[in-house]
């Protein structure tokens, strides 16, 4: 596995383009859309109820408890191609992981905005493994809490990993920008450590 370390301040970011096989990954993607309780769950803005614009699935140990754009989940119990992924990331890596945030995005019209994963539960210094398969979008990040720099933006391609870890979550925000783009489904896999109630 070739992790290289992209260039930003106050970050830690490792990316390999090549983590899974294309054919594995293409294989994983049409076995977890199939298999994967997938939802669309709405946020309160503003007293509105907004449904996400993607599909959302949380799964992993019991404890894994989250509070995540003001939605409380409950894990489902891993899934044996989850739990797979799961095993080699922590090779991979050398950190643990007890949950995984599962997104899907049908098309070029599902998104994430602005956000960091600085939630409590996280801890200060997260390990999130994210893992991408389908379509390659653009991942984007910008800095925040003050620090000066210019944005970045980064492919995601079928297969590949990307580690964020360190003060990545402190200083800067990513997003998943829509894209005019006539393209299929991309799924993504962000592996993660929540501390439980009592942590
Ligand atoms: O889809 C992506 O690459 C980003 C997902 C993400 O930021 C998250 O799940 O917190
Ligand atoms: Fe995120």
């Amino acid at each position: 596995m070739i992790l290289s370390e992209l260039p930003l301040p106050q970050a830690e970011l490792l990316f390999d383009s090549t983590f899974l096989p294309a054919a594995e990954a293409e294989a994983l993607l049409a076995q977890l859309t199939a298999e994967v309780a997938w939802e669309q769950r709405s946020i309160r803005i503003f007293g509105q109820q907004i449904p996400q614009p993607r599909l959302t699935a949380w799964y992993g140990d019991a404890e894994a408890r989250y509070t995540y754009s003001g939605l409380a989940w409950e894990p489902r119990p891993w899934l044996p191609a989850l739990q797979g992924l799961r095993q080699r990331l922590e090779t991979a890596t050398g950190a643990r992981f007890n949950s995984v945030l599962l997104n899907l995005y049908r098309d070029g019209r599902d998104s994430m905005g602005w956000h960091a994963d600085d939630e409590p539960e996280l801890g200060p210094a997260p390990v999130i493994a994210s893992l991408s398969l389908g379509a390659t979008r653009r991942f984007r990040l910008r800095p925040h809490a003050g620090l000066a720099h210019a944005p970045f933006g980064l492919d995601l391609p079928s297969g590949s990993l990307l580690l964020m870890r360190g003060p990545t979550q402190q200083y800067w925000q990513h997003a998943l920008p829509k894209t005019a783009r006539p393209i299929g489904p991309r799924l993504n896999l962000t592996f993660r450590w929540v501390a439980g109630a009592v942590g």
